[in-house]
Protein backbone atom coordinates (compact mmCIF):
# COMPACT_ATOMS: atom_id res chain seq x y z
CA UNK A 1 0.00 0.00 0.00
CA UNK A 2 2.34 2.90 -1.14
CA UNK A 3 -0.09 5.46 -0.84
CA UNK A 4 0.18 8.44 1.47
CA UNK A 5 -1.90 11.30 2.42
CA UNK A 6 -1.34 14.46 4.56
CA UNK A 7 -3.83 15.76 7.39
CA UNK A 8 -5.47 17.88 5.39
CA UNK A 9 -5.81 15.90 2.23
CA UNK A 10 -7.12 13.42 4.72
CA UNK A 11 -9.62 15.86 6.21
CA UNK A 12 -10.32 16.87 2.90
CA UNK A 13 -11.10 12.83 1.42
CA UNK A 14 -13.21 12.26 4.81
CA UNK A 15 -15.28 15.53 3.76
CA UNK A 16 -15.89 14.79 0.10
CA UNK A 17 -16.95 11.20 1.11
CA UNK A 18 -19.68 12.52 3.31
CA UNK A 19 -20.49 15.65 1.11
CA UNK A 20 -20.43 14.96 -2.48
CA UNK A 21 -20.31 11.10 -2.38
CA UNK A 22 -23.07 10.86 0.66
CA UNK A 23 -21.30 8.56 3.10
CA UNK A 24 -22.52 9.90 6.68
CA UNK A 25 -18.84 10.41 8.88
CA UNK A 26 -20.63 8.28 11.25
CA UNK A 27 -20.84 5.00 9.28
CA UNK A 28 -16.80 6.08 8.33
CA UNK A 29 -16.16 6.33 12.03
CA UNK A 30 -18.47 3.21 12.40
CA UNK A 31 -16.12 1.11 10.02
CA UNK A 32 -12.77 2.54 11.82
CA UNK A 33 -13.56 1.75 14.86
CA UNK A 34 -14.84 -1.95 14.24
CA UNK A 35 -11.67 -2.62 11.97
CA UNK A 36 -9.25 -1.03 14.71
CA UNK A 37 -11.45 -3.48 16.99
CA UNK A 38 -11.18 -6.77 14.79
CA UNK A 39 -7.25 -6.33 15.01
CA UNK A 40 -7.08 -5.83 18.64
CA UNK A 41 -9.32 -9.24 18.60
CA UNK A 42 -6.83 -10.85 16.43
CA UNK A 43 -3.33 -9.96 18.30
CA UNK A 44 -4.73 -9.91 21.97
CA UNK A 45 -6.97 -12.91 23.64
CA UNK A 46 -9.78 -10.69 24.74
CA UNK A 47 -11.01 -12.60 27.66
CA UNK A 48 -7.51 -12.54 29.45
CA UNK A 49 -6.47 -9.07 28.55
CA UNK A 50 -8.35 -5.90 30.89
CA UNK A 51 -8.42 -2.90 28.39
CA UNK A 52 -8.17 0.53 28.83
CA UNK A 53 -9.07 2.82 25.91
CA UNK A 54 -8.33 6.70 26.41
CA UNK A 55 -10.55 8.75 24.33
CA UNK A 56 -9.62 12.47 23.59
CA UNK A 57 -12.21 15.12 22.33
CA UNK A 58 -12.04 15.03 18.71
CA UNK A 59 -13.02 12.16 16.02
CA UNK A 60 -10.31 10.24 17.28
CA UNK A 61 -11.84 9.79 20.56
CA UNK A 62 -14.56 8.99 18.67
CA UNK A 63 -13.01 5.94 16.76
CA UNK A 64 -12.02 4.43 20.40
CA UNK A 65 -16.09 4.60 21.54
CA UNK A 66 -16.63 2.82 18.73
CA UNK A 67 -13.63 0.19 18.99
CA UNK A 68 -14.80 -0.31 22.80
CA UNK A 69 -18.55 -0.79 22.13
CA UNK A 70 -17.19 -3.64 19.63
CA UNK A 71 -14.79 -4.57 21.74
CA UNK A 72 -17.18 -4.83 24.85
CA UNK A 73 -19.63 -6.54 22.48
CA UNK A 74 -17.05 -9.12 22.05
CA UNK A 75 -16.55 -10.16 25.97
CA UNK A 76 -13.42 -8.30 26.89
CA UNK A 77 -12.87 -6.63 29.63
CA UNK A 78 -12.90 -3.12 28.42
CA UNK A 79 -13.75 0.38 30.44
CA UNK A 80 -13.06 4.01 28.65
CA UNK A 81 -10.84 6.86 30.35
CA UNK A 82 -12.06 9.89 28.97
CA UNK A 83 -9.16 12.61 29.41
CA UNK A 84 -10.62 15.26 27.04
CA UNK A 85 -13.82 17.44 28.46
CA UNK A 86 -16.77 15.60 28.56
CA UNK A 87 -18.91 19.21 27.37
CA UNK A 88 -16.15 19.58 24.33
CA UNK A 89 -16.71 16.17 22.45
CA UNK A 90 -17.84 16.07 18.80
CA UNK A 91 -20.80 15.88 17.70
CA UNK A 92 -20.01 11.95 16.39
CA UNK A 93 -17.92 10.88 19.55
CA UNK A 94 -21.19 11.90 21.92
CA UNK A 95 -23.15 9.57 20.15
CA UNK A 96 -20.71 7.12 19.58
CA UNK A 97 -20.01 7.24 23.91
CA UNK A 98 -23.68 7.23 24.69
CA UNK A 99 -24.39 4.22 22.09
CA UNK A 100 -21.16 2.49 24.18
CA UNK A 101 -22.71 3.50 27.56
CA UNK A 102 -25.90 1.82 26.35
CA UNK A 103 -24.29 -0.99 26.06
CA UNK A 104 -23.41 -0.88 29.48
CA UNK A 105 -19.77 0.41 28.63
CA UNK A 106 -18.21 1.94 32.22
CA UNK A 107 -16.55 5.33 31.54
CA UNK A 108 -13.99 6.90 33.83
CA UNK A 109 -13.55 11.09 33.07
CA UNK A 110 -9.99 12.34 33.58
CA UNK A 111 -9.67 15.76 32.68
CA UNK A 112 -7.42 16.97 34.42
CA UNK A 113 -4.07 15.73 36.96
CA UNK A 114 -6.09 14.97 40.14
CA UNK A 115 -8.80 13.46 38.61
CA UNK A 116 -6.09 11.72 36.52
CA UNK A 117 -4.25 10.37 40.02
CA UNK A 118 -7.95 9.30 41.11
CA UNK A 119 -7.89 6.55 38.39
CA UNK A 120 -4.10 5.29 39.08
CA UNK A 121 -6.00 1.63 39.75
CA UNK A 122 -7.24 1.48 36.32
CA UNK A 123 -4.61 2.72 34.50
CA UNK A 124 -2.30 -0.46 36.95
CA UNK A 125 -5.03 -2.88 36.21
CA UNK A 126 -4.79 -2.57 32.47
CA UNK A 127 -3.01 -5.18 30.54
CA UNK A 128 -3.63 -3.11 27.36
CA UNK A 129 -4.05 0.39 26.06
CA UNK A 130 -6.05 1.30 23.03
CA UNK A 131 -4.78 5.30 22.39
CA UNK A 132 -7.38 7.54 20.60
CA UNK A 133 -6.46 10.74 21.99
CA UNK A 134 -5.21 12.80 19.16
CA UNK A 135 -5.29 11.77 15.68
CA UNK A 136 -4.68 13.81 12.45
CA UNK A 137 -6.16 16.96 14.76
CA UNK A 138 -3.24 17.22 16.88
CA UNK A 139 -2.05 20.53 15.92
CA UNK A 140 -0.07 22.09 19.00
CA UNK A 141 1.83 20.42 22.16
CA UNK A 142 0.43 17.64 24.57
CA UNK A 143 1.09 19.22 27.83
CA UNK A 144 -1.18 18.90 31.25
CA UNK A 145 -2.26 15.83 32.25
CA UNK A 146 -2.45 14.65 28.52
CA UNK A 147 1.08 14.53 28.88
CA UNK A 148 1.23 12.49 32.54
CA UNK A 149 -1.07 10.28 30.82
CA UNK A 150 1.07 9.44 28.14
CA UNK A 151 3.86 9.15 30.02
CA UNK A 152 2.49 7.03 32.48
CA UNK A 153 1.15 4.91 29.70
CA UNK A 154 4.58 5.14 28.32
CA UNK A 155 6.47 4.01 31.27
CA UNK A 156 4.38 0.94 32.36
CA UNK A 157 6.03 -0.71 29.58
CA UNK A 158 2.50 -2.11 29.26
CA UNK A 159 0.89 -3.40 25.11
CA UNK A 160 -0.19 -0.23 23.50
CA UNK A 161 -2.38 0.31 20.26
CA UNK A 162 -2.82 3.32 18.80
CA UNK A 163 -5.66 4.67 16.47
CA UNK A 164 -4.40 6.34 13.32
CA UNK A 165 -1.43 7.28 14.59
CA UNK A 166 0.35 7.71 17.73
CA UNK A 167 -0.97 10.35 19.98
CA UNK A 168 1.60 13.14 20.15
CA UNK A 169 3.11 12.52 16.66
CA UNK A 170 2.19 15.10 14.20
CA UNK A 171 0.71 13.15 10.89
CA UNK A 172 2.39 15.08 8.63
CA UNK A 173 5.96 15.67 9.79
CA UNK A 174 6.23 12.45 11.86
CA UNK A 175 7.72 14.84 14.72
CA UNK A 176 6.96 14.52 18.70
CA UNK A 177 4.60 17.22 19.57
CA UNK A 178 6.02 17.45 23.41
CA UNK A 179 5.36 14.18 24.55
CA UNK A 180 4.21 10.52 22.21
CA UNK A 181 2.94 7.03 23.03
CA UNK A 182 5.70 4.09 21.43
CA UNK A 183 2.81 1.89 20.26
CA UNK A 184 3.60 -2.24 19.91
CA UNK A 185 0.37 -1.40 17.01
CA UNK A 186 -0.85 1.15 14.97
CA UNK A 187 -4.12 0.82 12.72
CA UNK A 188 -4.72 3.72 10.33
CA UNK A 189 -7.83 5.07 8.66
CA UNK A 190 -8.21 5.34 5.25
CA UNK A 191 -4.80 5.77 3.83
CA UNK A 192 -1.44 6.08 5.59
CA UNK A 193 0.31 9.50 6.90
CA UNK A 194 3.62 10.50 6.15
CA UNK A 195 4.28 11.02 9.85
CA UNK A 196 4.06 6.68 9.90
CA UNK A 197 7.00 7.05 7.86
CA UNK A 198 9.22 9.52 8.69
CA UNK A 199 11.20 9.32 12.06
CA UNK A 200 11.12 9.79 14.69
CA UNK A 201 7.00 8.81 14.01
CA UNK A 202 8.05 5.45 12.29
CA UNK A 203 9.73 4.62 15.23
CA UNK A 204 6.66 5.47 17.40
CA UNK A 205 4.24 3.83 15.56
CA UNK A 206 4.91 -0.44 15.65
CA UNK A 207 3.07 -2.64 13.50
CA UNK A 208 1.26 -0.31 11.06
CA UNK A 209 -2.14 -1.58 9.71
CA UNK A 210 -4.37 0.23 7.21
CA UNK A 211 -7.79 0.25 7.40
CA UNK A 212 -10.15 0.80 4.05
CA UNK A 213 -12.92 2.79 6.10
CA UNK A 214 -15.23 3.30 2.73
CA UNK A 215 -12.99 6.16 0.96
CA UNK A 216 -14.23 5.60 -2.56
CA UNK A 217 -11.95 5.25 -5.20
CA UNK A 218 -13.35 8.70 -7.10
CA UNK A 219 -12.96 10.43 -4.39
CA UNK A 220 -9.14 9.50 -4.46
CA UNK A 221 -9.55 10.26 -7.66
CA UNK A 222 -10.35 13.93 -7.24
CA UNK A 223 -8.45 14.35 -4.09
CA UNK A 224 -5.29 13.23 -5.59
CA UNK A 225 -2.29 12.99 -3.19
CA UNK A 226 0.87 14.19 -4.15
CA UNK A 227 2.51 11.58 -1.93
CA UNK A 228 3.25 8.10 -1.41
CA UNK A 229 6.01 5.56 0.30
CA UNK A 230 8.69 2.70 -1.62
CA UNK A 231 7.37 -0.79 -1.04
CA UNK A 232 8.28 -3.81 -2.84
CA UNK A 233 5.12 -4.09 -5.21
CA UNK A 234 6.02 -0.36 -6.53
CA UNK A 235 9.73 -2.11 -6.85
CA UNK A 236 8.92 -4.79 -9.05
CA UNK A 237 6.64 -2.52 -11.24
CA UNK A 238 10.24 -0.72 -11.95
CA UNK A 239 12.66 -2.97 -13.37
CA UNK A 240 12.18 -5.67 -15.84
CA UNK A 241 14.36 -8.78 -16.55
CA UNK A 242 16.92 -8.16 -19.25
CA UNK A 243 16.12 -9.64 -22.94
CA UNK A 244 18.34 -12.06 -23.57
CA UNK A 245 19.45 -10.16 -26.47
CA UNK A 246 20.82 -7.73 -24.87
CA UNK A 247 24.37 -6.35 -24.62
CA UNK A 248 26.30 -4.06 -22.40
CA UNK A 249 25.60 -1.03 -24.99
CA UNK A 250 21.98 -1.28 -24.12
CA UNK A 251 22.91 -0.50 -20.40
CA UNK A 252 24.35 3.18 -20.85
CA UNK A 253 27.85 4.34 -20.15
CA UNK A 254 28.58 7.00 -17.15
CA UNK A 255 31.24 9.09 -16.76
CA UNK A 256 31.91 9.37 -13.22
CA UNK A 257 33.67 12.31 -12.11
CA UNK A 258 35.08 11.85 -8.69
CA UNK A 259 37.83 11.16 -6.38
CA UNK A 260 40.29 13.49 -4.99
CA UNK A 261 43.78 12.33 -3.41
CA UNK A 262 42.47 12.94 0.05
CA UNK A 263 38.85 11.06 -0.91
CA UNK A 264 39.81 8.51 -3.59
CA UNK A 265 37.92 5.86 -1.55
CA UNK A 266 34.84 7.45 -2.75
CA UNK A 267 35.43 7.45 -6.13
CA UNK A 268 35.97 3.26 -5.47
CA UNK A 269 32.99 3.25 -3.61
CA UNK A 270 30.50 4.86 -6.21
CA UNK A 271 32.06 3.03 -9.31
CA UNK A 272 30.92 -0.32 -7.33
CA UNK A 273 27.71 1.31 -6.49
CA UNK A 274 27.19 1.63 -10.46
CA UNK A 275 28.43 -1.61 -11.23
CA UNK A 276 26.82 -3.66 -8.75
CA UNK A 277 23.15 -2.13 -10.01
CA UNK A 278 23.54 -3.14 -13.19
CA UNK A 279 25.61 -0.40 -15.30
CA UNK A 280 26.30 -1.07 -18.73
CA UNK A 281 29.91 0.49 -18.98
CA UNK A 282 31.86 2.98 -16.74
CA UNK A 283 34.54 5.56 -17.00
CA UNK A 284 36.42 7.14 -14.14
CA UNK A 285 37.91 10.38 -14.43
CA UNK A 286 40.07 11.20 -11.48
CA UNK A 287 42.72 13.29 -10.93
CA UNK A 288 46.52 11.28 -11.72
CA UNK A 289 47.19 12.35 -8.20
CA UNK A 290 44.65 10.01 -6.92
CA UNK A 291 46.49 6.40 -8.14
CA UNK A 292 46.61 4.10 -6.86
CA UNK A 293 43.07 3.65 -6.47
CA UNK A 294 43.13 0.60 -4.54
CA UNK A 295 39.86 -1.30 -4.64
CA UNK A 296 38.71 -0.29 -7.78
CA UNK A 297 36.77 -2.95 -10.03
CA UNK A 298 38.69 -3.98 -13.01
CA UNK A 299 35.55 -3.58 -14.97
CA UNK A 300 36.10 0.62 -14.77
CA UNK A 301 37.56 2.36 -17.61
CA UNK A 302 40.33 4.65 -15.21
CA UNK A 303 40.91 7.90 -16.91
CA UNK A 304 43.27 10.45 -14.70
CA UNK A 305 43.65 13.92 -15.77
CA UNK A 306 45.91 16.60 -14.64
CA UNK A 307 45.69 17.08 -11.23
CA UNK A 308 47.99 17.32 -7.88
CA UNK A 309 47.49 16.61 -4.11
CA UNK A 310 46.42 20.22 -3.00
CA UNK A 311 43.95 20.83 -5.43
CA UNK A 312 42.76 17.19 -6.35
CA UNK A 313 41.49 18.58 -10.33
CA UNK A 314 43.68 21.34 -11.91
CA UNK A 315 42.72 23.41 -14.87
CA UNK A 316 44.71 20.97 -17.13
CA UNK A 317 41.17 18.23 -16.70
CA UNK A 318 39.03 20.82 -17.91
CA UNK A 319 40.82 19.93 -21.42
CA UNK A 320 40.46 16.17 -20.97
CA UNK A 321 36.06 17.08 -20.20
CA UNK A 322 35.17 16.71 -23.75
CA UNK A 323 36.93 13.87 -24.98
CA UNK A 324 35.47 12.25 -21.85
CA UNK A 325 32.34 13.27 -22.37
CA UNK A 326 31.95 11.82 -26.14
CA UNK A 327 29.75 8.46 -26.27
CA UNK A 328 28.34 8.49 -22.21
CA UNK A 329 25.03 8.37 -21.68
CA UNK A 330 25.04 10.19 -18.16
CA UNK A 331 27.48 11.97 -15.79
CA UNK A 332 27.64 11.51 -12.11
CA UNK A 333 29.96 13.78 -10.48
CA UNK A 334 30.77 14.88 -6.87
CA UNK A 335 32.16 11.90 -4.52
CA UNK A 336 35.05 12.80 -3.00
CA UNK A 337 35.49 15.27 -6.24
CA UNK A 338 36.99 18.86 -4.07
CA UNK A 339 35.54 21.89 -3.82
CA UNK A 340 38.63 23.62 -5.73
CA UNK A 341 38.30 26.72 -8.28
CA UNK A 342 39.34 23.86 -11.08
CA UNK A 343 36.54 21.57 -9.70
CA UNK A 344 34.01 24.30 -10.11
CA UNK A 345 35.28 24.52 -13.86
CA UNK A 346 34.76 20.90 -14.50
CA UNK A 347 31.41 21.06 -13.03
CA UNK A 348 30.36 24.49 -14.77
CA UNK A 349 31.61 22.53 -17.73
CA UNK A 350 29.38 19.20 -17.09
CA UNK A 351 26.43 21.42 -16.53
CA UNK A 352 26.16 22.38 -20.40
CA UNK A 353 26.23 19.07 -21.19
CA UNK A 354 22.79 17.09 -22.81
CA UNK A 355 23.08 14.49 -20.85
CA UNK A 356 21.16 13.42 -16.86
CA UNK A 357 23.26 14.77 -14.40
CA UNK A 358 23.75 13.12 -10.87
CA UNK A 359 25.06 15.64 -8.52
CA UNK A 360 26.01 14.27 -5.20
CA UNK A 361 29.03 15.49 -2.27
CA UNK A 362 31.23 18.39 -2.86
CA UNK A 363 29.60 18.79 -6.60
CA UNK A 364 26.57 20.07 -4.18
CA UNK A 365 29.09 22.06 -2.07
CA UNK A 366 30.58 23.76 -5.48
CA UNK A 367 26.67 24.82 -6.20
CA UNK A 368 26.00 26.20 -3.07
CA UNK A 369 29.69 27.87 -2.97
CA UNK A 370 29.23 29.18 -6.72
CA UNK A 371 25.26 31.24 -6.68
CA UNK A 372 26.18 31.49 -10.36
CA UNK A 373 26.56 27.64 -11.36
CA UNK A 374 23.15 26.94 -9.04
CA UNK A 375 21.32 28.89 -11.39
CA UNK A 376 22.91 27.37 -14.78
CA UNK A 377 21.91 24.14 -12.81
CA UNK A 378 18.45 25.19 -12.98
CA UNK A 379 18.34 26.26 -16.19
CA UNK A 380 19.26 23.36 -17.29
CA UNK A 381 17.29 20.94 -19.72
CA UNK A 382 18.30 17.94 -18.90
CA UNK A 383 17.33 15.60 -16.15
CA UNK A 384 19.45 16.94 -13.11
CA UNK A 385 19.76 15.11 -9.60
CA UNK A 386 20.69 16.31 -6.54
CA UNK A 387 21.27 13.79 -3.44
CA UNK A 388 22.26 16.53 -0.67
CA UNK A 389 22.56 15.25 3.15
CA UNK A 390 20.58 17.66 5.66
CA UNK A 391 23.65 19.78 5.78
CA UNK A 392 24.46 19.93 2.05
CA UNK A 393 20.84 20.52 1.84
CA UNK A 394 20.93 23.51 4.17
CA UNK A 395 23.91 24.81 2.39
CA UNK A 396 22.18 24.86 -1.34
CA UNK A 397 18.96 26.28 0.34
CA UNK A 398 20.87 28.71 2.81
CA UNK A 399 19.34 27.66 5.62
CA UNK A 400 20.42 25.49 8.28
CA UNK A 401 19.99 21.54 8.82
CA UNK A 402 17.29 22.34 11.86
CA UNK A 403 15.32 24.04 9.61
CA UNK A 404 15.43 21.39 6.67
CA UNK A 405 14.50 18.76 9.18
CA UNK A 406 11.64 20.40 10.95
CA UNK A 407 9.93 19.20 7.26
CA UNK A 408 11.62 17.16 5.03
CA UNK A 409 9.20 16.61 2.87
CA UNK A 410 8.77 19.99 2.77
CA UNK A 411 11.98 20.94 1.99
CA UNK A 412 12.72 18.95 -0.29
CA UNK A 413 9.63 19.48 -2.35
CA UNK A 414 10.57 22.99 -2.49
CA UNK A 415 13.80 22.81 -3.97
CA UNK A 416 12.61 20.19 -6.22
CA UNK A 417 10.00 22.79 -7.49
CA UNK A 418 12.08 25.99 -7.46
CA UNK A 419 14.96 24.66 -9.20
CA UNK A 420 13.18 21.82 -11.61
CA UNK A 421 16.05 19.25 -10.20
CA UNK A 422 14.49 15.83 -8.59
CA UNK A 423 16.02 15.36 -5.01
CA UNK A 424 17.10 12.70 -3.04
CA UNK A 425 17.12 13.83 1.28
CA UNK A 426 19.26 12.01 2.27
CA UNK A 427 19.23 10.63 5.80
CA UNK A 428 16.77 8.83 8.52
CA UNK A 429 13.48 9.08 6.17
CA UNK A 430 15.03 9.66 3.11
CA UNK A 431 12.49 11.57 0.79
CA UNK A 432 12.85 11.98 -3.55
CA UNK A 433 10.65 14.87 -4.54
CA UNK A 434 10.33 15.39 -8.49
CA UNK A 435 10.38 18.76 -10.28
CA UNK A 436 6.29 18.41 -10.50
CA UNK A 437 6.24 18.14 -6.54
CA UNK A 438 5.51 14.41 -5.96
CA UNK A 439 7.29 13.36 -3.01
CA UNK A 440 8.44 9.84 -2.27
CA UNK A 441 8.84 8.50 1.02
CA UNK A 442 11.95 5.71 1.20
CA UNK A 443 10.78 2.93 3.65
CA UNK A 444 13.91 1.11 3.94
CA UNK A 445 17.85 2.06 5.66
CA UNK A 446 18.70 1.79 9.64
CA UNK A 447 21.16 4.04 11.44
CA UNK A 448 23.94 1.62 10.84
CA UNK A 449 23.90 3.42 7.68
CA UNK A 450 25.30 6.24 9.18
CA UNK A 451 29.30 5.34 8.04
CA UNK A 452 31.03 7.71 5.79
CA UNK A 453 30.93 6.54 2.29
CA UNK A 454 27.54 5.26 2.06
CA UNK A 455 26.09 8.28 0.54
CA UNK A 456 28.79 7.30 -2.73
CA UNK A 457 27.64 4.25 -3.16
CA UNK A 458 23.75 5.83 -2.96
CA UNK A 459 25.55 7.75 -5.83
CA UNK A 460 26.37 4.96 -7.58
CA UNK A 461 23.25 2.87 -7.28
CA UNK A 462 21.48 5.91 -8.65
CA UNK A 463 24.09 6.68 -11.66
CA UNK A 464 23.68 2.56 -12.58
CA UNK A 465 19.75 2.79 -12.42
CA UNK A 466 19.49 5.60 -14.89
CA UNK A 467 21.99 4.64 -17.12
CA UNK A 468 19.74 1.76 -17.75
CA UNK A 469 16.95 3.89 -18.95
CA UNK A 470 14.59 4.36 -15.29
CA UNK A 471 13.46 7.80 -15.62
CA UNK A 472 14.96 10.02 -12.52
CA UNK A 473 10.70 9.90 -10.85
CA UNK A 474 11.40 5.78 -10.57
CA UNK A 475 15.26 5.85 -10.53
CA UNK A 476 15.81 7.92 -7.51
CA UNK A 477 13.57 6.69 -4.88
CA UNK A 478 14.23 3.00 -5.98
CA UNK A 479 17.88 3.96 -6.31
CA UNK A 480 17.79 4.91 -2.17
CA UNK A 481 14.99 1.77 -1.65
CA UNK A 482 17.42 -0.59 -2.81
CA UNK A 483 20.20 1.05 -0.99
CA UNK A 484 18.38 0.93 2.39
CA UNK A 485 17.31 -2.90 1.63
CA UNK A 486 20.81 -3.67 1.07
CA UNK A 487 21.56 -1.64 4.49
CA UNK A 488 18.47 -3.70 6.18
CA UNK A 489 19.98 -6.97 4.98
CA UNK A 490 23.65 -6.41 6.55
CA UNK A 491 22.08 -5.39 9.66
CA UNK A 492 19.77 -8.13 9.86
CA UNK A 493 22.43 -10.61 9.22
CA UNK A 494 25.75 -9.15 10.07
CA UNK A 495 24.85 -7.02 12.74
CA UNK A 496 23.37 -3.66 12.92
CA UNK A 497 26.61 -1.59 13.54
CA UNK A 498 29.79 -1.94 11.80
CA UNK A 499 28.86 -3.28 8.15
CA UNK A 500 30.65 -1.41 5.72
CA UNK A 501 29.17 0.82 2.46
CA UNK A 502 31.56 -1.15 0.30
CA UNK A 503 29.64 -4.31 1.49
CA UNK A 504 26.61 -2.72 0.89
CA UNK A 505 27.58 -2.07 -2.75
CA UNK A 506 27.79 -6.21 -3.03
CA UNK A 507 24.91 -6.24 -1.67
CA UNK A 508 22.88 -4.72 -4.25
CA UNK A 509 22.65 -7.74 -6.94
CA UNK A 510 20.99 -9.85 -4.28
CA UNK A 511 18.22 -7.22 -3.32
CA UNK A 512 17.83 -6.72 -6.65
CA UNK A 513 16.71 -10.31 -7.00
CA UNK A 514 14.61 -11.09 -3.86
CA UNK A 515 12.86 -7.64 -4.37
CA UNK A 516 12.73 -6.13 -7.38
CA UNK A 517 12.41 -8.89 -9.82
CA UNK A 518 9.13 -10.52 -9.81
CA UNK A 519 9.02 -14.37 -9.42
CA UNK A 520 7.99 -15.05 -12.71
CA UNK A 521 11.06 -13.34 -14.06
CA UNK A 522 13.61 -14.34 -11.68
CA UNK A 523 15.97 -16.44 -13.37
CA UNK A 524 17.41 -15.77 -16.11
CA UNK A 525 19.36 -18.15 -17.67
CA UNK A 526 17.77 -21.21 -16.32
CA UNK A 527 15.16 -23.68 -17.40
N1 LIG B 1 -15.20 11.71 9.34
C1 LIG B 1 -14.00 11.88 9.77
O1 LIG B 1 -13.51 13.00 9.78
C2 LIG B 1 -13.29 10.72 10.28
C3 LIG B 1 -12.26 10.88 11.20
N2 LIG B 1 -11.68 9.86 11.79
C4 LIG B 1 -10.85 10.05 12.95
O2 LIG B 1 -10.87 11.39 13.36
C5 LIG B 1 -9.56 11.87 13.58
C6 LIG B 1 -9.51 13.32 13.32
O3 LIG B 1 -10.46 13.89 14.15
P1 LIG B 1 -10.43 15.42 14.54
O4 LIG B 1 -10.26 16.23 13.32
O5 LIG B 1 -11.62 15.66 15.34
O6 LIG B 1 -9.09 15.56 15.37
P2 LIG B 1 -8.46 14.68 16.56
O7 LIG B 1 -7.29 13.98 16.00
O8 LIG B 1 -9.45 13.88 17.28
O9 LIG B 1 -7.90 15.81 17.50
C7 LIG B 1 -8.61 17.02 17.66
C8 LIG B 1 -8.99 17.21 19.10
O10 LIG B 1 -7.86 17.20 19.89
C9 LIG B 1 -7.67 18.47 20.53
N3 LIG B 1 -6.25 18.74 20.52
C10 LIG B 1 -5.40 18.78 19.47
N4 LIG B 1 -4.14 18.92 19.89
C11 LIG B 1 -4.20 18.95 21.26
C12 LIG B 1 -3.22 19.06 22.26
N5 LIG B 1 -1.91 19.13 21.99
N6 LIG B 1 -3.63 19.06 23.55
C13 LIG B 1 -4.93 18.99 23.86
N7 LIG B 1 -5.91 18.87 22.94
C14 LIG B 1 -5.54 18.85 21.65
C15 LIG B 1 -8.52 19.43 19.81
O11 LIG B 1 -8.91 20.35 20.77
P3 LIG B 1 -9.19 21.91 20.44
O12 LIG B 1 -8.08 22.35 19.50
O13 LIG B 1 -10.52 21.94 19.83
O14 LIG B 1 -9.09 22.53 21.77
C16 LIG B 1 -9.66 18.53 19.31
O15 LIG B 1 -10.58 18.33 20.34
C17 LIG B 1 -8.71 11.04 12.68
O16 LIG B 1 -7.37 10.99 13.12
C18 LIG B 1 -9.41 9.70 12.76
O17 LIG B 1 -8.97 9.01 13.92
C19 LIG B 1 -12.10 8.50 11.46
O18 LIG B 1 -13.10 8.18 12.37
C20 LIG B 1 -12.64 8.38 10.08
C21 LIG B 1 -13.69 9.38 9.80
N1 LIG C 1 19.87 6.95 10.66
C1 LIG C 1 19.82 6.57 9.37
N2 LIG C 1 18.81 5.79 8.95
C2 LIG C 1 18.76 5.40 7.65
N3 LIG C 1 19.68 5.75 6.71
C3 LIG C 1 20.69 6.51 7.08
C4 LIG C 1 20.82 6.98 8.42
N4 LIG C 1 21.92 7.75 8.48
C5 LIG C 1 22.47 7.76 7.25
N5 LIG C 1 21.73 7.02 6.40
C6 LIG C 1 21.96 6.84 4.96
O1 LIG C 1 23.37 6.71 4.70
C7 LIG C 1 23.74 7.53 3.58
C8 LIG C 1 24.71 8.60 4.05
O2 LIG C 1 24.97 9.49 3.00
P1 LIG C 1 25.99 10.68 3.16
O3 LIG C 1 25.64 11.46 4.37
O4 LIG C 1 26.06 11.39 1.86
O5 LIG C 1 27.33 9.90 3.45
P2 LIG C 1 28.79 10.06 2.89
O6 LIG C 1 28.93 11.45 2.37
O7 LIG C 1 29.65 9.79 4.05
O8 LIG C 1 28.93 9.03 1.83
C9 LIG C 1 22.45 8.10 3.02
O9 LIG C 1 21.91 7.26 2.04
C10 LIG C 1 21.54 8.11 4.24
O10 LIG C 1 20.18 8.09 3.90
K1 LIG D 1 -4.20 8.24 18.46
Amino acid sequence: MARIVTASTMAAMDRATMDEFGLPGRILMETAGREAARIIRQHYPLRDTPILILCGNGNNGGDGWVTARYLLGWGAQVSVLLAGSPEKLTQNSLINRSLYEKAGGCVLTADNDSRLAGHRGALQRAALFVDALFGIGLDRDVKGHFATLTDTVRESGKSLISLDIPSGIHADTGHVLGTAFRSDHTITFGFAKPGHFLEPGRSHRGILHTVDIGIPEVIYGKIPSDLACTDPEWAKEILTMRSPESHKGNFGHILLVAGAPDTRGAAVLAATGALRSGAGLLSLMVPEASLPLPGIPPEVMLHTVGGNNRTGFDDTALQSVADLLEGKTLVAAGPGMGTSSSAARILQRLLDCPLPLVLDADALNLLALHPELMEKCCRRPHTTVLTPHPGEMARLCQTSSTAIQQDRIAAAVCLATDSGCHILLKGASTVAATPEGFCRIVTSGNPGMATGGSGDVLCGILAGLMAQGLPADEAVPLAAYVHGLAGDHLAKNKGPIGYLPSEVAHTIPRIIQTTCIPPNRENPGHE
